[in-house]
């Protein structure tokens, strides 16, 4: 099994840690403290921010889940929640979706949830996954991603499943599926959120290799559509975003529904087999023992 080594940033110490939580803490408090963008009020949850401009219809939606935003259960709850109260309110089109973690976009599913847990967890977990990609894949608002981070596994999948993606030109910055490095597979809705973007075999490649891209392979490849400058990711989104607002809303909805439906719906006719089928495999002493192994490594590899 191998772990993101090669793509790491040599030396990490846990002072690196500790300073990214101080900075990243503070800077929500002093947004928290401050109100957001036109003086339409900031809201959210614990672990997503959301800061909404009136003027423009968009809301820009921003991940804290500390240390790395590891899809925990609390964090898709939540962020379904967030999306869900975006998608009532008429005066929103679009969201910006990024990262208020330095380094990290989403480190993927929380691998604590899907480790010495029992069915049941496990069963809630998979099903809280499919709730948000379902809502995130099918919104009828705009999402842009502004990736500010690495994006492995879950992570990429949250990226692919937006309208447009722009992301931050920064070799550590790696984007892809890689849960066969991890030693399992990525389940069918994943591969098809990645075939609907990057095609068949590109995808067939990056499934079976567990590709991680770095920032100019992934725009060679299609898994971004845009690289910009670190500091200029969100400034570039909002502005892919006045083009895809340029659009009328119901042409624009209506063609959106007629490209991902089919991939939704396939889900959506197996939902519950796909959950059982999830609970299956991570009950696997062989997997746990896998995902055990890779967590360790993780937290070893600081010392
Ligand atoms: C039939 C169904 C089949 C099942 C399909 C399941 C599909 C799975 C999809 C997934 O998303 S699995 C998760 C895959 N994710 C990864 O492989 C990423 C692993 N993490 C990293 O590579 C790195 O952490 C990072 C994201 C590149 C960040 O590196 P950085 O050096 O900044 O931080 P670290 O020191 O590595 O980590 C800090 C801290 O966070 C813990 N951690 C990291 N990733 C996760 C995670 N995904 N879940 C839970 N915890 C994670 C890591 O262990 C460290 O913990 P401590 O040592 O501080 O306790």
């Amino acid at each position: 099994m191998a772990l993101l080594a090669g793509l790491r940033v040599p030396a990490r110490s846990l002072l690196r840690a500790g300073a990214r939580l101080r900075d990243a803490a503070l800077g929500r408090w002093e947004r928290a403290a401050g109100g957001g963008g036109d003086g339409a009020r900031s809201f959210g949850s614990q672990r997503v921010l959301v800061e909404p401009d009136a003027a423009t219809g968009v809301a820009v939606m921003k991940l804290w889940n500390p240390p790395v935003n590891s899809l925990s259960l609390d964090l898709l709850t939540e962020l379904v929640i967030s999306l869900e109260k975006l998608e009532n309110e008429k005066t929103f089109r679009g969201i910006i979706l990024t990262s208020d973690l330095p380094g990290i976009f989403s480190a993927g599913l929380d691998l604590t949830e899907m480790c010495g847990r029992n069915p049941a967890h496990y069963a809630e977990y998979w099903k809280a996954l499919q709730e948000l990609w379902l809502r995130l894949y099918q919104t009828h608002l705009v999402v842009i991603a502004a990736i500010n981070g690495a994006s492995p596994a879950g992570g990429c999948l949250l990226a692919l499943s937006c309208d447009y993606r722009v992301l931050a030109d920064n070799p550590k910055f790696i984007i892809g599926l890689n849960e066969t490095l991890l030693g399992i597979v990525a389940p069918f809705w994943f591969k098809d959120t990645m075939i609907n973007t990057i095609g068949h075999r590109a995808t067939e490649r990056a499934l079976q290799l567990g590709l991680l891209f770095r920032p100019a392979e992934a725009l060679q490849v299609g898994v971004v559509d845009q690289v910009v400058p670190e500091g200029q990711v969100q400034g570039a989104a909002l502005s892919a975003m006045t083009q895809w607002l340029a659009i009328p809303d119901h042409a624009r909805q209506l063609t959106k529904s007629m490209m991902r439906k089919a991939t939704a719906d396939r889900l959506l006719t197996q939902r519950e087999a796909d959950i059982q089928n999830f609970v299956s495999f991570l009950s696997r002493d062989s997997i746990q023992k896998a995902l055990q192994v890779y967590l360790e490594k993780l937290r070893q590899k600081k010392g």
